[in-house]
């Protein structure tokens, strides 16, 4: 049997999108081409000036890698050049970026949020790190320009989210609210093909995800089901793996089963992971998978941002794992 590529996955679920205009696969490919370029420069990072910092600062006052700035300005390259968004939210630029025709507004339905890439104090040490998307549909007018309110609507309102994984092999992984799909890049020929149709989250798992390094600043909650991970009982002591980028860390739980905790702490006191381009497509992905996203007590995709880049607790993967957790949060 053939397997498919992308682009005939994307074209074949379109046909059963509302409203196709073919303007998602657009957006798709767009995303894909710059996927493609990222991956390319990735590859040879150490034969080219792209490792280390690139000098700057972002809004969450994180200092800027080479590659975060390359991979934010190829994404939105793609996406503006091709005029297939009405406006982008990045996490390497302080506001959000309209994306205007000559008449001043745009016609476009879609806005995209993105992490352009993930896990970036792995670049330097040739880890693999990820890029991270969130699509909705504009709920300003069409042909006017976006605006705030554009970019704060909750994650059930997604139509589309996904990462780019860019690891021992570069794959896709893709929901448009009708399960998840992963196609994996053939580097040869440049082309995705679907290579783990129907992912789906293990119900459970024996391996848990979380940078202990501060667990003593962590809830009360949090440190007691660290704790049960680790006592000797039943399947459990659980195996321990943090890689530090959530796209991998993520990836690896998806398919083997696990959870990836990045609870509030005092240093982060309203967590690390920031709510529009990196809960909210994760979470999406992982109740399309079957799986479960919280705050700890509230479903992620719920939760009404207030601001842009706004941080929030992350817990997500295999169900019945993530509701010990909010079982142990609730007793404290
Ligand atoms: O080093 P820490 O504090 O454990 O944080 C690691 C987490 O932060 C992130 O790197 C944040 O993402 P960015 O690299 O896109 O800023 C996640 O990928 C990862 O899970
Ligand atoms: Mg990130
Ligand atoms: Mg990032």
């Amino acid at each position: 049997m053939k397997t498919l590529t992308l682009d005939e996955f994307i074209i074949e679920r379109e046909k059963q999108f509302p409203y196709s205009t073919g303007e998602f696969s657009q957006l798709l490919n767009s995303i894909k081409l710059a996927a493609k370029i990222v991956n390319h420069e990735i590859n040879r990072a150490g034969l080219v000036d792209i490792l280390g910092k690139a000098g700057d600062t972002n809004v969450q006052g994180e200092d800027q890698k080479k590659l975060d700035v390359f991979a934010n300005e190829t994404f939105k390259q793609a996406l503006v050049s091709r005029d297939i968004v009405c406006g982008i939210l990045s996490e390497e630029d302080e506001d959000f970026i309209p994306v205007t025709g000559l008449d001043g507004g745009n016609k476009n339905n879609y806005i995209l949020s993105m992490d352009p890439l993930d896990g970036s104090s792995n670049i330097d040490v040739s880890v693999s790190v990820g890029t991270i998307f969130s699509i909705h549909r504009r709920i300003s007018p069409i042909g006017s320009p976006v605006n705030k309110t554009d970019f704060l609507q909750p994650g059930n309102q997604q139509v589309a989210a996904g990462y780019i994984i860019y690891g021992t092999s570069t794959m896709m992984v893709l929901t448009m609210g009708n399960g998840v799909n992963g196609f994996t890049l053939n580097p040869a020929i440049g082309t995705f093909y679907l290579s783990n149709p129907g992912m789906t989250f293990p119900e459970t798992g024996t391996t848990y995800s979380v940078n202990e390094g501060y667990y003593r600043d962590f809830p009360r909650g949090i440190k007691d089901y660290i704790k049960y991970c680790q006592r000797e009982e039943g399947d459990r002591p659980y195996t321990s793996r943090y890689i530090g980028s959530l796209v991998s860390d993520f990836h690896r739980n998806l398919i083997q089963g696990g959870i990836y905790l990045y609870p509030e702490s005092t240093k982060y006191k309203q967590g690390k992971l920031r709510l529009q381009y990196e809960a909210n497509p994760i979470a999406f992905l992982t109740e399309q998978a079957k799986g479960k996203a919280t705050d700890g007590s509230r479903r992620i995709l719920d939760i009404q941002p207030d601001e842009l880049h706004q941080r929030i607790p992350f817990i997500c993967g295999s169900p019945r794992m993530v509701e010990k957790v909010e079982e142990f949060l609730g007793r404290t």
